[in-house]
């Protein structure tokens, strides 16, 4: 399991911005070609990138780039730019069908093979921001081997089925659900949409919560200040972990007695509460927050 709570972007034509956005923390950074980017500072942004790519060692956090789609004028050439920089993942914008992702795996195994770079080593991400494109997610998420997770696009989203953004989310529902289950069904991560009004933190925490409840893996930022609040949100609560780590303890008791259920607490536990608990702790183990487990016994 690998941590894929915030993926802070950085518009690609501002070199303070992304040659330093990685020393905040962020599980992954996202240096953005795209709608950061205004048509006249497409190819300095590209540049930029490859060169920020190409010579800053950013450690452990993961790096991401999002290209233009192959329908404008510079989606080929970042995929040419952007495959020898060996970022770790490009992102597809505004994907809409398996075929889309299938164009750019296309272009992108054969600047690999151009450049000698192993063949797959550069994984993809999809953005999902269209209707036709929630109604595909499933076909999405399955189209490539290289694909890591999906991402829900809101702001494109919302414009294009004719709304706008609200704090509660409401209008999101239908395709939250959509992006996330595909995602499961696939077998990839689950990345929501950014939060864009910097000064709402209690507007942020609280989407981040619902997005959390929902069962997105992360979400994608826009500032640094975004980070230890999605951070927080998402690290099981002390009582969470002591709770996980009772629930192994009853179940391996029940084990002992030959039965796979047992009650804790009044509460049933067994297979997939056992699963969760797992779950719980290998979290709070990758986010630096698991305790000696004999405290809890
Ligand atoms: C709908 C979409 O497509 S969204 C995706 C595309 N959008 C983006 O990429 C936008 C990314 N974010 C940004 O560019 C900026 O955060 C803005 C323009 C929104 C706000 O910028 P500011 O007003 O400077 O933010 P703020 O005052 O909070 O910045 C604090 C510090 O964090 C830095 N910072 C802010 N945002 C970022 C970022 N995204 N990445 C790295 N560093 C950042 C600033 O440089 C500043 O550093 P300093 O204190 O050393 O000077
Ligand atoms: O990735 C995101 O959430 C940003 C974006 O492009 C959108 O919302 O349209
Ligand atoms: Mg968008």
């Amino acid at each position: 399991m690998k941590l894929r709570r915030t993926m802070l972007y950085a518009p690609g034509h501002n070199p303070a911005l992304i040659k330093d956005a990685y020393i905040y923390g962020s599980d992954a950074v996202m240096f953005d070609l795209e709608d950061a980017v205004s048509l006249h500072e497409k190819d300095t942004a590209r540049l930029l990138v490859y060169h920020v790519l190409k010579t800053i060692d950013m450690g452990t956090t993961e790096t991401v780039v999002r290209i233009n789609g192959l329908d404008t004028p510079y989606g080929r050439e970042d995929i040419r730019a952007i495959v020898r920089a060996q970022p770790n993942v490009i992102r597809i914008p505004k994907t809409e069908t398996a075929q889309d992702v299938q164009d750019i795996e296309e272009l992108v195994e054969a600047e690999e093979r151009a450049a000698g770079i192993p063949i797959g080593t550069t994984k993809l991400m999809a953005a999902i921001e269209s209707p036709i494109g929630v109604l595909q997610a499933y076909q999405i998420a399955k189209a490539s081997e290289r694909l890591i997770g999906i991402a829900l696009g809101a702001e494109d989203y919302a414009t294009n089925l004719k709304t706008t953004r609200s704090k509660e989310g409401t209008e999101l529902m239908f395709a939250r659900g959509m992006v996330l289950n595909a995602a499961r069904a696939a077998g990839i991560y689950a990345l929501d949409t950014v939060f864009s009004d910097l000064n709402d933190e209690e507007g942020f925490r609280r989407e981040v919560q619902l997005i959390k409840q929902l069962g997105f893996d992360g979400k994608s930022i826009i500032s640094p200040r975004q980070i230890a609040i999605v951070h927080e949100v998402f690290a099981p609560t002390e009582q969470e972990i002591i709770y996980a780590q009772r629930v192994l303890y009853a179940i391996e008791e029940a084990e002992k007695r030959k039965s796979g259920v047992i009650a804790l607490d009044g509460r049933m536990i067994d297979k997939p509460i056992v699963d969760r608990a797992y779950r719980t702790l290998e979290l709070a183990r990758m986010s630096g927050g698991l305790f000696d487990e004999e405290e809890a016994a």
